[in-house]
C-alpha cells in the first residue's frame, strides 16, 4: 500500500503556481493501480481519498504511519463507491457485495478491511474517501436506488446531470463525511456552473467513465484567480475550502465527489455568479 502526503497550500502561493506545480499539489493521476491500494493523504480537513483494485488476491487496508494509529478506521470513517467490475468489501470478517454505482459507508472502529475482485479478468475498483471521526455510525451498504436523486442543469446551458446523494444526513449516518455520484447526460459536460465555494468544507472529485482520448478541464482557484488543470479517466482532483471547484469535459463524464469540514450541509455554498469569475 503506497500512501502520498499533501501538505495545505495556501490561497496567496497557489497565485504563483505554474501547471506542473498545480498538478503536484492538487492532482492525483494514478488512482487505480492493479493489484494495489494507492491513498493520497490531504491535509486539507485531513481527507484521505484512494483506490483499491484487487486482482486475484483481496487486499487489506493496513494502517499507514501517516494515519498515527494500529488500525487505518480506529479514528476514521469511510465511503467506498465501486466504479468497476463487481466485488465485495469484507469489513471484521462481513462481505458486503458490491456492483458498479453501490457505495459503502463504513463506521469509525471498523478493524479488518479487505477488497475483493469477482473476477481478476474484470476487476472491481474501489474508489475510498476517509475522513476523522469521533463517533461509531453503523457499516451500512447503499445500492444507488437508496441515494438521494437530484436532476438539475439544463441542456441549453450543456449541464443536464443526475446527482445521487449516498453518505448523506437524509440517507445514512456519518460523522463529517458527505460523498455521492453526479452523472453528466450525453451532451452535457459542464459540472457546477455557475460555481461556488464553501470556506467550511474542503472538497475532493474522481473523474471517471470518461474516453481514454477525452479530457475534463477542471477549474480551480479563487473565484478572481482561476486557474485549471486537465484531468484524464479515473483521476482525482483535491479542492481547497477557498477554491472553485467546477469542470467541463470534451465529452459527458461522471465524478464522484465528497467532503469534509465544519457542516454536512451540501447546499451550503456561496455561489459566484459567471460574471464575477476571473
Ligand atoms: O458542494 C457540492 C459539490 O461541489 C458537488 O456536489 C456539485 C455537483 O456534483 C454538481 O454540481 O454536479
Ligand atoms: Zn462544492
Amino acid at each position: 500500500m503506497k500512501i502520498d502526503v499533501r501538505h495545505a497550500s495556501h490561497a496567496d502561493a497557489v497565485r504563483g503556481y505554474d501547471t506542473q506545480t498545480l498538478r503536484r499539489h492538487f492532482l492525483v493521476e494514478t488512482v487505480f493501480a492493479d493489484g494495489e491500494i494507492r491513498l493520497t493523504y490531504s491535509h486539507y480537513d485531513r481527507m484521505v481519498i484512494g483506490g483499491a483494485m484487487p486482482l486475484g488476491e483481496s487486499l487489506t487496508l493496513t494502517a499507514p504511519k501517516a494515519v498515527g494509529q494500529e488500525t487505518f478506521l480506529a479514528e476514521r470513517e469511510l465511503g467506498v463507491l465501486a466504479i468497476g467490475g463487481a466485488g465485495r468489501v469484507v469489513v471484521d470478517g462481513n462481505a458486503h457485495e458490491l456492483r458498479k454505482y453501490d457505495c459503502l459507508y463504513v463506521g469509525r472502529g471498523a478493524g479488518e478491511v479487505r477488497f475483493e475482485s469477482v473476477d481478476a479478468a474484470a476487476p472491481a475498483k474501489f474508489y475510498l474517501v476517509s475522513t476523522p471521526a469521533h463517533a461509531n455510525h453503523p457499516t451500512v451498504l447503499l445500492t444507488r436506488d437508496k441515494a438521494r436523486h437530484l436532476a438539475p442543469g439544463d441542456a441549453a446551458t450543456a449541464n443536464r446531470r443526475a446527482i445521487f446523494q449516498f453518505i448523506h444526513p437524509e440517507v445514512c449516518q456519518s460523522c463529517q463525511l458527505t460523498m455521492g455520484l453526479t452523472m453528466l447526460e450525453t451532451g452535457s459536460v459542464w459540472n457546477t456552473m455557475p460555481s461556488h465555494t464553501h470556506d467550511r468544507r474542503m472538497e475532493a472529485y474522481l473523474y471517471f467513465d470518461l474516453d481514454a482520448d477525452q479530457r475534463v478541464f477542471h477549474f480551480m482557484g479563487e473565484p478572481q484567480e482561476t486557474r485549471h488543470m486537465l484531468v484524464a479517466n479515473e483521476q482525482a482532483i483535491i479542492s481547497p475550502p477557498w477554491s472553485i471547484h467546477s469542470g467541463a469535459g470534451t465529452k459527458n463524464y461522471s465524478f464522484i465527489w465528497a467532503m469534509a469540514g465544519d457542516n454536512k450541509s451540501f447546499t451550503d455554498m456561496d455561489h459566484v455568479a459567471i460574471g464575477d469569475l476571473r
